[in-house]
C-alpha cells in the first residue's frame, strides 16, 4: 500500500525567506513553486535524495498552515506518504475505523491525488497520503 515517503511538509511563515535559506545556504534547489487555493497555500518542492521537502506559506489567516503555525509554530507540518490506489488506500483505512480528514482524494501540487489522515488516529502525526504518476 505504502511505496515511499513521497515528501515532508514544512509550515513556513514566508515562502521567499524559507527558500532563501534552503537554496543558498543549504543549496537544495526547488523545482518550482505552485499556489494550490483549495488547500491556501503556496508550496515549493525541494528534491532531495528519493523524497523532497514541501515548503509551505498560507494564503490567508484561516489556512491550515497559519492555524498551525499560531499553535505550534513553524516546522514540520505533515508527512506525505505515496500510495499507488488512493481511493483504495482510504477505503481500507476507513473500514479500520482510521479518522480520516478526507475522505475523497483532493487535488495536491502537482497533480498529485492527495487526502489527510487526523492526527487524532495518527499518534499526533498528520499524514497526506498522495498517489501521482512520476
Ligand atoms: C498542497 C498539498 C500537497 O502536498 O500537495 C499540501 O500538503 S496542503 C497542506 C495543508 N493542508 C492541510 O493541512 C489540510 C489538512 N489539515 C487539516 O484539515 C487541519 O489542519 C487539521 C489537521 C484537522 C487541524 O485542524 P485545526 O487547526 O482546526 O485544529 P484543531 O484545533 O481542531 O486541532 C485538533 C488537534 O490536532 C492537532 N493538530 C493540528 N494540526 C496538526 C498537525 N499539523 N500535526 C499534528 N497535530 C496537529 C491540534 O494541536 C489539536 O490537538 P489537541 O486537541 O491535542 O490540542
Ligand atoms: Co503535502
Amino acid at each position: 500500500m505504502i511505496d515511499k515517503l513521497d515528501h515532508i511538509g514544512i509550515a513556513v511563515k514566508d515562502l521567499q525567506e524559507a527558500l532563501d535559506f534552503y537554496e543558498n545556504q543549504l543549496q537544495i534547489e526547488a523545482t518550482g513553486t505552485e499556489e494550490v487555493s483549495e488547500q491556501k497555500v503556496k508550496v515549493a518542492f525541494l528534491p532531495v535524495g528519493d523524497t523532497k521537502l514541501e515548503l509551505l506559506e498560507g494564503t490567508t489567516e484561516d489556512s491550515p498552515i497559519n492555524k498551525f503555525i499560531e499553535k505550534k509554530g513553524a516546522g514540520v507540518q505533515h508527512i506525505a506518504l505515496r500510495v499507488d490506489d488512493i481511493e483504495q488506500s482510504l477505503e481500507d483505512l476507513k473500514s479500520k475505523g482510521v479518522k480520516l480528514i478526507d475522505e475523497k482524494p483532493r487535488y495536491g501540487a502537482g497533480g498529485a491525488k492527495i487526502a489527510f489522515v487526523h492526527p487524532k488516529s495518527t499518534g499526533g502525526t498528520l499524514i497526506e497520503l498522495c498517489e501521482r504518476e512520476e
